[in-house]
């Protein structure tokens, strides 16, 4: 069986723990029932020791098929991983989707996408990540009475994403605690009238309102103060055809939206001013997880 599910950008600037949307970087794995344990890893993280001796995929995976069976059996996984760990790209929703889906699959049981959504939800308490990981797309996501309440947008072929990778990594958990306790009024007001825009944004194609509607005061500027170059990247990207530009989830990892005919040049330019950092145009995923037999 093999299994693949797609990173995901979070917030998209005002849309902090409800935005997201999918991108055609993928996590892909291969599970055969074998008479041993294994695990061969190749692509992001295959030179971290920890994905090799305790994997939070292998431990979700374990937990789910053990509840649904009753039976511990052997596996062999063989993980081709292109979405960078802990740099804001949704690489542990991107593990926690597709465990769930796994578990379930090598049985031979179908489970609904608004189901893997709601059980992915007890590893990931806010859906922004991975609404898109299962759905694909554009997504608008609240949990409401513990479930994930949600909308999904397909991107159009004539949009790319140009991501820039810094080599330091963020961990969500301790970036969230960077975030004021508090907020004002004003600046609660300034975000739901922001993040509202941006979804009518996406969902009536109006790509030329992005760079207004993409304005954030609750997290970005919080965090990126611990890594100031990341507000220039944002300058050079708004100033070479970036129709937006923010923080990908919580960092480190900055995420824009181009016409596909200005995402090269938008890529050059970040490519010329950021050696040091990696820059690449993506298309966009509008098929969330996948799963073949
Ligand atoms: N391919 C992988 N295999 C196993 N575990 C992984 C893998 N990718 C990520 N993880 C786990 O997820 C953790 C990273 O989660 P974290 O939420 O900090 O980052 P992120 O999901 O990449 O960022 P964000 O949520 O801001 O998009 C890693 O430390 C590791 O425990
Ligand atoms: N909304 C989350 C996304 C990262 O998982 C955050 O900004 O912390």
């Amino acid at each position: 069986m093999r299994i693949s599910v797609p990173a995901t950008s979070a917030n998209l600037g005002p849309g902090f723990d409800c935005l997201g949307i999918a991108l055609n970087l993928k996590n892909q794995v291969i599970i055969r029932p074998s008479k041993f344990h294994s695990v061969s890893l190749k692509g992001e993280g295959s030179n971290n020791p920890a994905l090799k001796d305790n994997n939070m995929f292998i431990s979700i995976f374990n937990d789910f098929y053990y509840n649904l069976t009753q039976k511990k059996r052997h596996f062999r996984f063989e993980f081709f991983n292109e979405i960078p760990l802990s740099r804001g790209l949704g690489s542990s929703s991107a593990v926690i989707v597709s465990a769930i889906a796994s578990a379930y699959a090598i049985e031979g049981i179908k489970v609904e996408k608004a189901r893997l959504l709601n059980l992915s939800l007890a590893y990931e308490s806010h859906p922004d990540n991975i609404t898109p990981a299962v759905m694909g797309g554009f997504n608008v996501a609240s949990v409401h009475e513990n479930e994930v309440k949600f909308i999904t947008k397909s991107i159009p072929k004539t949009l790319k994403a140009v991501v820039v990778i810094p080599n330091r990594p963020i961990s969500t958990t301790l970036s969230r605690k960077t975030l004021p306790y508090k907020y004002s009024k004003e600046d609660t007001i300034f975000n739901i009238s922001h993040s509202s825009l941006l979804t009518a944004a996406f969902m009536s194609e109006n790509w030329d309102m992005l760079k207004y509607a993409s304005a954030d005061v609750v997290h970005q500027q919080f965090r990126m103060k611990h890594m100031p170059e990341l507000f220039e990247v944002q300058k050079t990207a708004l100033k070479n055809g970036a129709l937006m530009s923010t923080l990908s989830g919580s960092g480190s990892t900055f995420f824009s939206i181009a016409y596909s005919e200005d995402s090269q040049k938008l890529e050059l330019a970040l490519k010329e001013k950021f050696p040091h950092f990696r820059v690449m145009s993506v298309d966009f995923d509008n098929n969330g997880v996948k799963i073949e037999i």
